[in-house]
């Protein structure tokens, strides 16, 4: 029987709600299967870690995972403590540069048992393929002066590998599935290094007139998710546009509770990463209420990632089946809690 060696990063508020008990549901669903057990390896690394050990994670600490299958993470951030940008940074984004998770796949579709905020939200299934390495997050710029005169430059940067890349995923998932890719810009706006990513996703999408093609500004694109959601099928953006594309994707399906996510390695050195859209939600967290549902999901992309799509689809078919059910909550208009919703997919697995 293979093992699947799992670091599991609970990370903080949430992510501590939820990820120790959604693992048990994933042994019992091996366990079902009879061809795989996981082999969970717990990493306690998060801003507590930081206010005693002055760090994220040991200095060794990616060493220490890059020996394993697949990163199972719940959320970064406790930003009444510690700066978002020294959790962040040092965890979460750390790990997602240093194993060159090179894209952040996120699916967003319309579900039975979720009201969507839509007026059209019951027929939408896209995919938003997130540049996760460059653009718009990096450390190069800086900060200068003080008092009135205090500037802080930021710079993005974009280059051919990463974006060519990107859109390839896009055009590849999309060859699966409806068959169209949409790439979101700014090139009306960002003069450099938007224009770049149009010529380049442009001489991408010539290699393959079999996919519809078709760039939008981020703006249009925006609105466009809310008017008329089921026209995307695969949507390319950097990493500034996914994050926001995403939460919106999110919200669409009804809360960022169910949104799941992959930090994908694409290069086979290092592990890929799996963890839900959401973040920590401090002003939910320790009240039972947190929705597990993206963190489930998000098991669901891992076990496909590893080959294991039959247990994937069986894990979905429960999640979907404890919507239709209504055992929900709250942020979804049930009553659950999060012990009750991961207590109820248990049982819809089967035995
Ligand atoms: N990938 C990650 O680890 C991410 C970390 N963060 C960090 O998380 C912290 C909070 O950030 P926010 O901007 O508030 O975003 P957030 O995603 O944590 O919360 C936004 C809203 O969604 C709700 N929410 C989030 N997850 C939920 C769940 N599972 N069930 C029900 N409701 C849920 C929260 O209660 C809140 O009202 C910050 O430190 C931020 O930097 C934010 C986004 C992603
Ligand atoms: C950090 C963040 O918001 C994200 O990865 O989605
Ligand atoms: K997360
Ligand atoms: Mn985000």
């Amino acid at each position: 029987m293979d093992s699947l060696k799992i670091a599991v990063l609970p990370g903080d508020g949430v992510g501590e709600d939820i990820v120790p008990d959604v693992l048990p549901v994933l042994d019992r669903l091996a366990e079902i299967h009879g061809s795989v057990k996981f082999d969970w390896r717990r990493y306690d690394w998060n801003c507590r870690y930081y206010l005693e050990h002055g760090e994220m994670m040991p200095a060794d600490g990616l060493d220490q995972l890059s020996d394993h299958d697949a990163i199972f993470l719940g959320a970064v951030g406790d930003p009444a403590r510690v700066p978002d940008h020294i959790s962040l940074w040092g965890l979460l984004i750390k790990i997602r540069r240093e194993f060159e998770q090179v894209l952040n796949i996120r699916p967003a579709k319309s579900l039975k048992g979720i009201r969507s905020p839509l007026q059209d939200g019951n027929s939408f299934d896209f995919v938003v393929v997130r540049e996760n390495s460059e653009g718009e997050y990096s450390q190069i710029g800086g900060r200068l002066g003080t008092g009135a005169d205090e500037i802080a430059v930021q710079n993005a940067v974009f280059t051919r590998k990463a974006i060519e890349r990107a859109v390839r995923y896009a055009y590849q998932l999309a060859a699966s599935r409806a068959k169209k890719v949409t790439a979101a810009t700014k090139s009306n706006g960002i003069i450099h290094t938007m224009p770049f990513w149009d010529e380049i996703s442009q001489q991408v999408a010539q290699e393959d007139e079999s996919i519809t093609f078709d760039l939008q500004h981020i703006d249009a694109l925006a609105a466009n998710f809310i008017t008329k959601p089921h026209t995307y099928d695969v949507v390319v953006a950097s990493n500034l546009f996914g994050d926001i594309l995403t939460d919106m994707g999110a919200a669409m399906m009804g809360s960022i509770g169910v949104a799941p996510a992959a930090n994908l390695n694409v290069n086979g050195k290092w592990p890929s990463m799996f963890e839900p859209v959401h973040g920590s939600a401090p002003d939910i967290v320790g009240k039972g209420i947190a929705n597990p549902m993206g963190q489930l999901w998000t098991a669901k992309m891992m076990l496909e990632h590893l080959g294991y799509e039959d247990m994937g689809e069986h894990l979905l078919g429960a999640i979907e089946a404890v919507l239709a059910d209504g055992v929900k909550t709250p942020d979804i208009g049930g009553t659950a809690t999060t012990g009750e919703v991961i207590a109820a997919v248990n049982a819809e697995i089967g035995s």
